[in-house]
């Protein structure tokens, strides 16, 4: 049975998680890691997947050219609503990790969402006494392993005292910066993602894990200067450029970038961010890093083969721009900064598309 399992079946923990996982079964072939992998809502892709015998191609696709490999790490794809499926994953003494990709809405209290459903199969899994447990948040969230363990430990709370005592001594949920620009693509046995790629995790695993920390991932104690390193630089650019090009009748973040006045505005958000990049956290990366960072990102937005919708990015912008530029301007007014003016012409424009009501920011 695999030993990993996945909730958000979806472009990016294909081309992310399940990679990884693929390089590190590649270097021990003794000891390989597979996942039960679970949609968060459609089952389309779990029924296309199994069609498929649950392999598919990764593209890399540089601006030079593409590298396609066949991911088989993930061996079972399951609709998110077998309800059934999801408690036997939960109920095998081997699972050790669960990783997470359900998008900034999945982390609300629906039954559908996932601290809701992770309790659920938890319960399970202690009813069974089948052991201890990781699950790993892998989405844009700052705090996101915290932000998990939070939703998860308030519901165990609110239904069962001993059960949330179970959680709090057996189950992990260790925060993560990843990294991966991975556009949707219309054939479900198709990703397409550029060749960079991070993926770094502060916790523990206290059933094990693959061996990740050989194919590049990085294992610190803090992971809350990377996540905000790539928030607040990538993320936030990606929202920028999402709302002005919109407005400018663009179409991916390529086009964006090569926009002079756009790409203008993200190099003053850049400016913007950096006084403030460390602000409230216990330890800032050092200015090489950010340089590197930086001097990595602004080729990759140029990538012209990548295509990177803008329409794809502008989805569920009130919940993005909270944790991008009102989290950065709220941290430069507390800094005794003026507000940021890259800052204040993103909400701007936000403004400007819902009023046009064109575009989904919902
Ligand atoms: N695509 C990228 O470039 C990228 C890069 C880094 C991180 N991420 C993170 O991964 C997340 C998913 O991206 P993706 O490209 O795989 O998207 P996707 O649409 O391909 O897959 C999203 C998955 O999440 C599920 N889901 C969506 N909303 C949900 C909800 N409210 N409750 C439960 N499940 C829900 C969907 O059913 C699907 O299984 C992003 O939101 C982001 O946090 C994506
Ligand atoms: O994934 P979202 O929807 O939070 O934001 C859209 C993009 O900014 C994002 O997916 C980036 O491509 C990604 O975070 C790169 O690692």
């Amino acid at each position: 049975m695999p030993r990993l399992a996945h909730l958000g079946l979806g472009h990016f923990f294909r081309a992310h998680q399940a990679w990884y996982t693929e390089r590190a079964n590649g270097l021990n072939p003794d000891e390989t890691w597979a996942y039960t992998a679970f949609t968060g809502r459609s089952p389309v892709l779990a029924e296309a997947m199994t069609a498929g015998g649950d392999r598919y191609t990764l593209i890399e696709r540089g601006a030079d050219g593409d590298t396609a490999s066949t991911i088989t790490s993930v061996t079972r794809s399951i609709p998110g609503d077998d309800a059934d499926g999801w408690v036997a994953a939960f109920s095998d003494p081997e699972l050790a990790v669960v990783t997470v990709t359900v998008t900034e809405s999945g982390y609300g209290d629906a039954p559908t969402a996932a601290p809701t459903r992770l309790l659920t199969g938890i319960a399970a899994r202690r009813a069974v006494g089948a052991g201890p447990l990781a699950v790993v948040s892998c989405d844009n969230l700052a705090g996101n392993g915290e932000v998990l363990h939070g939703a998860v430990a308030r519901l165990a709370e609110a239904s069962d005292l001993a059960l949330a005592r179970w959680v709090e001594r057996n189950v992990t949920f260790p925060s993560t910066m990843v990294d991966r620009i991975t556009p949707h693509t219309d054939d479900p046995l198709v990703v397409v993602t550029e060749p960079f790629s991070e993926w770094v995790i502060a916790g523990d695993f206290p059933a094990g894990r693959p061996a990740w920390h050989e194919v590049g991932v990085r294992f610190v104690d803090d992971v809350a200067p990377y996540e905000r390193r790539k928030l607040w630089l990538l993320n936030a650019a990606h929202t920028t450029m999402t709302y002005l090009g919109l407005l400018r009748g663009l179409e991916t973040i390529d086009q964006a970038w090569g926009d002079a006045e756009i790409r203008a505005t993200v190099e003053q958000l850049w400016t913007e961010v950096r006084p403030v990049l460390g602000q409230g956290l216990s330890m800032t990366l050092p200015d090489d890093e950010m340089d590197a960072a930086l001097a990595a990102l602004r080729p990759r937005f140029a990538n012209p083969r990548i295509a990177h919708r803008l329409e794809q990015i502008a989805r569920q912008g009130r919940e993005k721009l909270a944790q991008r530029q009102q989290a950065i301007m709220a941290a430069r007014i507390e800094a005794g900064l003026p507000a940021g003016e890259a800052c204040e012409a993103t909400i701007a424009a936000f403004d400007e598309i819902v009023r046009k009501g064109e575009f989904r920011v919902d």
